[in-house]
């Protein structure tokens, strides 16, 4: 498709999945997985994911009277419009203004400079009626900072847009469909006014005369919506991750390379240890992301409900949680993607691999909703301050709470004396709690020895990057061994999750031995000792791979997958997909009698043949 055919097509699916979620009717969570199904990015990401809750988290009773009504039956469409052409991940230095007038009553947007424009927001470009418009406030001359606001943006009789709004889409991103699909978009604004009732007062307000009321609720309550997000989208790593590992499982045990005898059948490419040793952590990813992504919704459900009763005490770390786990399973899953695509060999470069197009979709979870670097050193932040409040009576709490053993961590040595060792729960926690610990510690002495905090931050900040990955590691399996430890049906899967278990946390030790042992968590003995045991899991999930992929349920439609199929029927198939492409119209190419012929016709004369 073209993008303009692309970007239509989209809205009609869109439109017809808002149509299913009326009709039948579907539950909240039903129309999450038509979402899901409906596989394309969308306007109805953004208006159902960010334009209501924001509105839901932001705004007074009154305005949600007023506006959550008619952005639930989608009589107005909305966006989230915060990032700026020069400003995404500086939320603070964001640059549009929304100027109190009193005279009016109004508040006047402003784009003052070209590096103001909006730049990115899904759904602004080409659909939204509203947005929810991030802009610094000012009253009687004086910055408040950022501050979130209700704005239309388009006529609602013929979707022009208002006077004193320039907006359009910022052209096409990364890969041929993929993200194509939105109208990410641009927008300015000239001296545009919008009632004083459009800024979202419940954090904090401007009364009729132009007083500024600041909340007394922590400000960061306004980035509530991000929080939200960033916990739905480690569920969703999950469920991509899953998706490349099934398509890559499954062809591995069809694909078959060498190893032939007296003329027999080949090896299958999954028997070989280097397969295994790629491919299998992968898979224990996606059940270790699935199982994490369950405890942040939990965590982020305790948060709301806490806030909702004032109580703020465990606002950082869910902030730490949801921005460090956004980090770390995006970027895993990214890169797992890419290397599912590597262990389908040739083939998985193709188009119809359904890996591409599953990459090139997935990638941008990196950047959006926070850089995955700037999230970590939100990690960092929060750790540096909990290791400093050690030894202040302050108990850490949460996932914190091994800091609380500071004393034992910082100096216990490992026990581990056989392969088998590493099978042991308490065994394994307390190795990832130490780095952890020590990573941070080893951070905050060195922090310590600078005079200027700030500057020494700046200084620090690899490492200070790699001890919040320490720690949000130690999240996913500390949660990978609770789940073990409640109530899972079945011995048989609880034996196939436990060894899933220990493939994801000895590969992780392997994968960063230098944190390891450099921390001196283990010994160079006990690192062998944990690739031994590893490679003794490898054996045991081998014959229940493709089971183990199959359990994720994907449709083949859904995996869009020549190679992932769930028959295995792959070269027949692959030679289906070929002899659909428009280069196989004709036998002799378009192009031929312009180029080819003259070109060799030019050699056969000179070479008198
Ligand atoms: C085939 C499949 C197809 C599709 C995929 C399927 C499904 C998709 C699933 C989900 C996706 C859903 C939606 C669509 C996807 C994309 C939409 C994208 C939207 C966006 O990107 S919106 C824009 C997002 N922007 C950012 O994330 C900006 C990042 N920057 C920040 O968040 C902050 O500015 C930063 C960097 C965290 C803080 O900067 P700064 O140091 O300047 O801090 P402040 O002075 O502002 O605050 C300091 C203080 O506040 C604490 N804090 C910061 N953030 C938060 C927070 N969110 N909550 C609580 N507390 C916070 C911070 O720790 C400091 O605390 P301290 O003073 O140290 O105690
Ligand atoms: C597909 C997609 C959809 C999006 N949808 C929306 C949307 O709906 N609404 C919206 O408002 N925005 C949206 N965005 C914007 C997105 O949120 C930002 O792109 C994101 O927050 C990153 O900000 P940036 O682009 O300014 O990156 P930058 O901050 O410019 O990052 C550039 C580089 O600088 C590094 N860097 C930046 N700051 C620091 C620091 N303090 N320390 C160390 N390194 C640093 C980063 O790690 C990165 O390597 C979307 C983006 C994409 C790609």
């Amino acid at each position: 498709m073209t993008r303009k055919e692309l970007f239509k097509n989209t809205l009609r699916k869109s439109v017809h999945a808002w149509k299913l979620i009326n009709e039948l009717p579907l539950s909240d969570d039903e129309s999450l997985m038509l979402r899901h199904f409906m596989d394309q990015p969308g306007f109805l990401d953004l208006h159902w994911r960010m334009f209501v809750p924001a509105i839901k988290g932001q705004g007074t009773e009154e305005q949600k009277q007023k506006w959550l009504p008619l952005a639930n039956k989608m009589q107005i469409i909305g966006c989230y419009a915060q990032t700026e052409l020069g400003h995404g991940s500086n939320v603070q230095g964001l640059e549009t203004t929304a100027t109190f007038d009193p005279q009016t009553d109004q508040f006047i947007l402003h784009s003052p400079t070209q590096t103001s424009s909006k730049w990115w927001p899904g759904g602004l470009g080409k659909v939204s009626t509203h947005a929810v418009i991030y802009a610094r406030l000012i009253t009687d001359g004086k910055d408040h900072g950022v501050h979130g606001f209700i704005v239309q943006l388009r006529n609602m009789d013929d979707h022009s847009p208002l006077p004193g709004i320039t907006i359009g889409d910022i052209g096409v991103k990364f890969g041929n469909g993929a993200y194509n699909s939105m109208d990410n978009g641009f927008l300015m604004f000239d001296k545009f006014c919008i009632p004083r009732d459009q800024m979202l007062m419940r954090l904090s307000k401007v009364t009729r005369e132009g007083k500024y009321v600041p909340s007394d609720v922590p400000r960061q309550l306004m980035y509530g919506t991000m929080v939200s997000v960033r916990q739905t989208i480690v569920s969703n790593a999950s469920i991509a991750m899953a998706r490349a590992v099934c398509i890559a499982t499954r062809y591995s045990a069809v694909r078959r390379q060498f190893g032939s005898q007296n003329g027999g059948i080949e090896t299958q490419v999954i028997d070989y240890k280097t397969q295994q040793n790629r491919l299998f952590p992968l898979l224990a990813s996606a059940y270790a992301f699935r199982f994490v992504g369950e405890w942040l919704k939990w965590l982020y459900t305790d948060v709301t409900q806490r806030l909702e009763a004032s109580d703020f005490a465990t606002l950082p770390e869910a902030h730490a949680c949801t921005a460090g786990l956004k980090s770390m399973t995006t970027s895993a899953t990214s890169d797992g993607i890419e290397e599912c695509r590597k262990l389908c060999g040739g083939h998985g470069y193709l188009w119809c691999s359904g890996l591409p197009e599953l990459f090139a979709v997935y990638v941008p979870a990196c950047t959006y909703e926070g850089d995955n670097v700037v999230l970590q050193l939100q990690v960092a932040r929060f750790l540096m301050k909990t290791v400093s409040q050690l030894g202040s009576g302050k108990a850490p709490a949460g996932t914190t709470a091994y800091m609380g053993r500071a004393k034992h961590l910082l100096q216990c040595r490992s026990s581990i004396r056989k392969a088998e060792d590493w099978l042991n729960p308490a065994m394994v926690l307390e190795t990832f709690e130490a780095r952890a610990l020590r990573m941070a510690v080893s951070c905050a002495n060195n922090l310590s020895k600078f005079e200027n905090q700030e500057q020494g931050f700046s200084e620090l900040l690899a490492d200070l990057v790699e001890a919040a990955i320490a720690h949000c590691q130690l999240i996913v399996v500390s949660k990978f061994i609770v789940k073990l430890e409640g109530e899972i049906k079945g011995k048989g899967v609880k034996n196939q999750l436990k060894n899933l278990c220990y493939i994801y946390a000895l590969h992780l030790i392997h994968k960063h031995l230098g944190d390891f042992l450099s921390t001196n968590s283990i010994t160079s003995e006990q690192a062998s000792l944990a690739n031994h045991q590893l490679r003794s899991l490898y054996t045991q999930v081998r014959p229940n791979a493709v089971a183990l992929v199959d359990a994720f349920d994907y449709t083949d439609h859904y995996l869009g997958s020549v190679l992932g199929r769930y028959d295995g029927n792959v070269y027949p198939k692959l030679f289906e997909e070929a002899l659909k492409d428009p280069l196989n119209d004709t036998v002799v190419p378009d192009g031929y009698h312009e180029y080819i012929r003259p070109l060799i016709k030019q050699h056969l004369r000179s070479a008198r043949l």
